[in-house]
């Protein structure tokens, strides 16, 4: 009895290790939506990472902010996430809430704060004073709601204003699960569009089914370590040596336009 627990509780550990490592460089929703077009982690990144005098120090933390339109999904995504759970029921978020998540990329520690905001307006003073140091802008629009997308813009923009560093920015459509298929292609030609136009990668998930939504964290997590590092990199000099090689610390994450596939923006 005792055996098949602890052989239960391997197995569960080795699933959520298996979830939250990563090794190869996740890919994005769709190569055509993205402008963060690296297939792998960053050179500089794999080298001093490798390196058993690797220079960073500490753990390695990145801060994510959810933000959107009251009731597009925010809670549900991260807890879809966090805690494998979907409550049907609307319960709005009061401000601001938080998770950890705790990831091993390739074999260096690193910790993903995610704040979760509040979508009411009356909380949204609250609730903007956490977008400050955000490395991750995740802004959120309901696939079954178009006025939630156009006020997309509007989110980044504020976020945008609280932080001097360009953070890596997606656009997540929700709820994909409500949505046929056709009604899903003509909402996804104008978030694409939009997104093209915001410089954001853009994804569709459902909380509800679980769609996209490990691959979508394993993307966000990785983007933003490779980011971090490359900061950290850059801060601690634009060289550094490992044993007797210099390695050359390449600009932070170069930003591409990606195609926008014949479609009209507007
Ligand atoms: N069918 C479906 N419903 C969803 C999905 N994600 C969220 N919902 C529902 O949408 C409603 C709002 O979800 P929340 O996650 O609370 O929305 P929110 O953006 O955090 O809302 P605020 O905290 O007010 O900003 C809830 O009733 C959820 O059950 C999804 O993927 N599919």
């Amino acid at each position: 009895m005792l055996e098949s627990r602890s052989a239960v509780l391997k197995l569960m550990q080795n699933q959520a290790c298996k979830d939250r490592c990563i090794d190869r460089f996740p890919p994005p929703f769709s190569r055509q939506f993205t402008p963060y077009r690296q297939h792998d982690f960053s050179s500089a990144v794999r080298e001093v990472c490798s390196s058993p005098r690797q220079p960073l120090s500490g753990l390695k933390i990145s801060k994510a902010i959810f933000l959107g339109d009251v009731a597009v999904g925010k809670t549900s995504l991260v807890n879809r996430y966090c805690h494998k759970v979907f409550d049907r029921n609307y319960k709005a978020t009061i401000g601001v809430d938080f998770e950890v998540e705790r990831f091993d990329i390739i074999k260096i520690p690193f910790n993903l704060q995610i704040w979760d905001t509040a979508g009411q307006e009356r909380f949204k003073c609250i609730a903007s004073s956490y977008y400050r140091g955000a490395q991750v802008v995740a802004v959120l629009f309901d696939l079954s709601n178009m006025y939630s997308l156009s006020h997309c813009a509007q989110w980044l923009e504020e976020a945008l204003a609280c932080n001097t560093l360009q953070p890596i920015i997606f656009l997540i459509g929700t709820k994909r699960d409500l949505l046929s298929s056709s009604a899903y292609k003509h909402v996804e030609e104008k978030a694409a569009c939009l997104a093209k136009q915001l410089g954001a990668e853009y994804w569709a998930v459902s909380s509800r089914t679980g769609d996209g939504v490990h691959e979508l964290f394993q993307r966000m997590a990785a983007l933003a370590f490779d980011m971090s590092v490359l900061r950290d990199l850059n801060t601690l000099n634009t060289t550094v040596s490992i044993g007797s090689q210099p390695l050359s610390v390449k600009p932070t994450q170069k930003k591409e336009n990606f195609k926008c596939n014949g479609l009209h923006c507007q």
